[in-house]
């Protein structure tokens, strides 16, 4: 299954819509993305001013970060008015639970749209609701509401989400949608949040959603393409290039065979290096 967005999506910051100083820095910061968040962020006293503070923030220049606003429930009207005024890429549902939840929004919406996929029901359906329709663009994994419903634990290796954070890639990536990776929520524990940016890049996610711009360089580097990386896939290639013209299906490269397949991963790889170049 082919990818449908060479967009990189290493850092996705959540800032909560009744933040101004948050969401005046959002914009000086090396992000992929920003979410701007109506739901758990904002008290419900807080939602008027927080849609006011978004529209205020977006008529900003924003570069070419990606823009997804999380609406405070996939059915709220004020919220999805609002998105409708807006230049956004995307529009974020939270807690969906079956593909008739993206339906709808896709009738009220114009913009993209994601998935918050946090619940255990949300995530045994996680292969019906991706397969909802051409406006589905991905799925948001919510780590934090999963681990409450589940009554887990949040632990370091995450073994009691692994299932589940498995699950929600198979159904993404079977459709061909980005999947992004759940917030870690120590904000003081750099390390902790690396050994997770590395599991999950290792897992198949396209990035991490943040809560602090702390955590922005280290997603950014481990989603990121690596230089070797990048360099060997432009050799494997060129290799291909070379196999190829001389009328072969399979190369050799350093021992190590090479077919069709794995030149489609280097592409992609050099793809998303040459998007993060171009965004830097
Ligand atoms: C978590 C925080 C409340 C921490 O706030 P605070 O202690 O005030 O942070 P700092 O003083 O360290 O902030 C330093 C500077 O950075 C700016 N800042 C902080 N957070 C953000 C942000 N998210 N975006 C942009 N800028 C940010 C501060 O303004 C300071 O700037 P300066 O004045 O220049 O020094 C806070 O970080 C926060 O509110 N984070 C976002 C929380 C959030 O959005 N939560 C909801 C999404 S997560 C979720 O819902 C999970 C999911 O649904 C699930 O189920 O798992
Ligand atoms: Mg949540």
């Amino acid at each position: 299954m082919t990818q449908k967005h060479i967009r990189p999506r290493r850092s996705m910051l959540y800032v909560p819509g009744d933040k101004p100083r948050a969401l005046e820095k959002a914009r000086t910061l090396p992000v992929d993305g920003v979410i701007f968040d109506l739901e758990d962020a904002v008290a419900p006293e807080a939602k008027d001013a927080a849609r006011a503070g978004i529209a205020a923030a977006l008529a900003g220049d924003w570069g070419g970060r990606e823009l997804i606003l999380r609406v405070s429930a996939a059915d709220c009207a004020a919220d999805f008015d609002l998105a409708d005024r807006l230049a956004l890429d995307g529009v974020l549902l939270p807690k969906v639970e079956d593909a008739a939840t993206v339906l709808a929004a896709a009738g009220r919406t114009r913009h993209p749209i994601w998935s918050m996929i946090e619940t255990p029901l949300g995530v045994l359906r996680a292969a019906g609701i991706a397969g909802a329709g051409d406006r589905l663009a991905g799925f948001v994994v919510g780590t934090n509401d999963l681990v409450k419903d589940l009554r887990a634990r949040h632990v370091p290796d995450r073994t009691p989400i692994l299932t589940a954070l498995s699950l929600i890639l198979l159904a993404a990536r079977a459709h061909g949608l980005a999947a992004i990776d759940g917030v870690h929520l120590g904000l003081d524990d750099m390390a902790g949040l690396e050994a997770a940016c590395r599991q999950g890049r290792d897992m198949g996610f396209d990035g991490k959603t943040l809560v602090h711009p702390a955590g922005i360089d280290i997603a950014n580097r481990i989603f990121g393409p690596d230089a070797q990386e990048v360099a060997q896939a432009r050799r494997i290639i060129a290799a291909w290039a070379e196999a190829r013209a001389a009328g072969k299906g399979v190369a050799r490269i350093d021992g190590q065979m090479v077919e069709q397949l794995h030149v489609d991963q280097a592409e992609a790889l050099v793809a998303l290096a040459e998007a993060v170049a171009a965004a830097a």
